[in-house]
């Protein structure tokens, strides 16, 4: 087994060059949008309450190293998580005679983690990795990125796309049969929301240009409201700015990622929802011989991979330095991690059977 000396800053972040843009429209919502209608589930990634934001911002921040005295707390926990590429032959051993599906995040799973979002490419090396394994079983990335910007990133027609954390899902023209409409949409159950998001985009925006460093995402379906960049003596400033703005959309949620504040519908659809959307499309709900892999980092991974542990299938694969709760079974340190597990996978030869 590798050994960790000490845990490295979970969110240490890496220089990467900018990206241009590219556009999908969007057209009337289908079936799902009955389903995002259920109980919203606020075990993952739930509304944050009062009063606990900044302390769930530091929370979820965490930017030294821990001392090497830690590493008996990383044995316990990788001994429960163990990696997914020490445990490659266990993986490959309960994939045999299924079909594997693959869900990759974007952010800090295909690419690592960056001061400026907007230059968060993934190197062509894992381009490659994830074009091959594309080959061999679907693929599909499921990002809290609007869609047209993740595709922009990754740049490969052959995969699904869901972006806003799921809330707008979209198939290839080739190489696949699902209804879609003109577009490739499957499925935006929150498409009523889309005047409102624009206009806490706009609101937000203002408020923020007061705050050094803030910098919010439009992400179509959901925002972003960026704080990595921003002094800790002002967050406590940023986050009742947000706070106080969505005091006035009450159908609007707050989640947290890694430096990030979420705003979302309030509808019952997030990651989870997408990978079971996704899974019965391709034909695939209610089989035995399935085997979805899940590759995510953040929080909102863990409702895929609650979803995955739900139904006993396949396995979800936390990506991650520092030992964390998390409803993943195996583990990855890093994107270089991802790639190697991608290409190993490929190599193996592993199909159904
Ligand atoms: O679901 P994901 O694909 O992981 O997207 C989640 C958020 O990722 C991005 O933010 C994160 O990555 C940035 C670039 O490395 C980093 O600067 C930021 O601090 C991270 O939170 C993205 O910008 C967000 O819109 C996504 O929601």
């Amino acid at each position: 087994m590798t050994k960790h000396s000490a845990f490295a800053a979970e969110d240490a972040v890496a220089p990467a060059p900018a990206q241009a843009g590219r556009h999908f429209s969007s057209l009337p919502p289908r079936d799902c949008r009955k389903a995002a209608l259920g109980r919203m589930d606020l075990a993952t990634s739930g509304p944050l309450r009062a009063g606990s934001l900044v302390d769930s911002m530091r929370a979820s921040s965490p930017r030294h190293a821990k001392p090497a005295a830690a590493d008996a707390e990383y044995l316990d926990w990788i001994e429960k998580h163990p990696s997914a590429l020490e445990g490659f032959e266990s993986v490959l051993a309960a994939a045999q005679g299924k079909q594997i599906v693959m869900f990759l995040d974007y952010d800090g799973t295909l690419s690592p983690i960056v001061q400026d979002p907007e230059s968060a490419v993934m190197t062509e090396d894992m381009r490659d990795a994830v074009r091959s394994v594309a080959q061999h079983f679907p693929t599909a990335i499921v990002s809290g990125r609007g869609r047209d910007k993740v595709f922009n990133f990754v740049k490969l027609e052959e995969l699904y796309y869901a972006g806003s954390h799921g809330m707008d899902i979209w198939a290839p023209k080739t190489g696949s049969n699902l209804k879609a409409n003109g577009d490739g949409i499957l499925c935006q159950p929150a498409i009523d929301f889309l005047p409102v998001i624009e206009e806490v985009f706009q609101t937000l925006t203002e408020k923020m240009e007061s705050i050094p460093g803030a910098m919010v995402e439009n992400n179509k379906f959901c925002l972003s409201v960026h704080f990595r960049c921003v002094a800790e003596e002002e967050w406590d400033g940023l986050g009742e700015q947000v706070r106080a703005v969505l005091e006035g959309y009450p159908d609007l949620r707050l989640t947290k990622g890694r430096k990030v504040l979420e705003i979302r519908p309030s509808i019952k659809w997030d990651k989870g929802n997408a990978l079971e959307f996704l899974l019965e499309a391709l034909g695939f709900a209610g089989r035995g011989d399935i085997f979805p892999i899940y590759i995510g980092d953040d929080r909102t991974d863990e409702d895929a991979f609650k979803v995955l542990r739900k139904t006993g299938q396949g396995i979800g694969i936390l990506v991650t330095k520092s030992p964390k709760e998390t409803g993943g079974s195996y583990s990855l340190r890093e994107p270089d991690e991802v790639k190697e597990f991608l290409r190993k996978l490929v190599k193996s030869g592993v199909t159904k059977g």
